[in-house]
């Protein structure tokens, strides 16, 4: 498994969904670095690229790069050690490409000193049962959740992402340093909109989540910093 990087204690890690570069430095510089991590995912980097990561890094950020890489492992490998090159903390690829694939993205980092962790994507937290029936899919979404990040425990990643509803039996079969990052994440009283396995903040941690992402419940607030403060004191609190 990767070494740990150090970072802030806080587990909140902030989604910056915006479609341009200069929307999301400007939610950026309302946040401190000190109280959470951010995430950069397919819209922004498609939009903003490697510039972006720089100038949040710059300000004192530890990034998530939440692009999802599935593809044939050789593929995924060189987009893995790319990732790796830009110095992000985090980055993942989904389980479902499958053994060979997970293993060749782990083998893409071996040989470097600081890496990233290196994160597999289980079943989205905007897909329920009734959507994998749809897609051909006999198992409940915790049950496949279970059999990929086994696959990935196996493959030698350091964690998944899956819905903080899973973490409880995760936990249990993969222990303390395996890492569950968990998005679905909706303050009380939000909208939840496209997700489907959602829990608040914490309830998250309850159940046992390692990082909570959280993307609308803070950004679209008119007060992000203040919706920040009140996640982290309500994670205080239920502690
Ligand atoms: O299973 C997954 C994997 C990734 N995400 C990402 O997390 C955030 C969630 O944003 P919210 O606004 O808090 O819903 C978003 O960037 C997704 O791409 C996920 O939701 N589920």
């Amino acid at each position: 498994m990767t070494e740990r990087v150090r970072g802030p204690a806080s587990p909140v890690i902030v989604a910056l969904d915006y479609a341009d570069g200069d929307a999301a430095l400007a939610l950026a510089d309302r946040l401190d670095p000190a109280l959470c991590r951010v995430k950069v995912g397919k819209e922004l980097f498609t939009a903003a690229g490697p510039a972006l990561v720089e100038a949040l890094q710059a300000r004192g950020f530890q990034i998530f790069l939440d692009l999802k890489f599935h593809d044939i492992p050789n593929t995924v490998a060189g987009a893995v050690r790319a990732a790796a090159e830009l110095g992000v903390w985090m980055v993942n690829v989904h389980a479902g490409g499958g053994r060979r694939m997970l293993e060749a993205a782990v083998a893409a980092l071996a040989d470097r000193r600081d890496k990233p962790l290196l994160i597999a994507v289980t079943v989205l937290t905007s897909l329920a049962d009734a959507d994998l029936a749809e897609l051909g899919y006999a198992e409940s979404a915790r049950e496949r959740v279970q059999r990929l990040a086994r696959l990935t425990a196996e493959a030698g990643l350091d964690g998944v992402v899956c819905s903080a509803q899973e973490a409880p039996q995760l936990r249990a079969a993969h222990g303390p340093g395996f890492q569950l990052v968990t998005p679905g994440i909706r303050a009380a009283g939000d909208a939840v909109g496209d997700q489907r396995r959602v829990v608040t903040p914490a309830e998250g941690l309850a159940l046992g989540a390692d990082y909570l992402v959280i993307g609308r419940s803070i950004t679209g607030s008119a007060d992000p910093a203040g919706a920040l403060s009140a996640i982290i004191d309500g994670l205080h609190e239920a502690r």
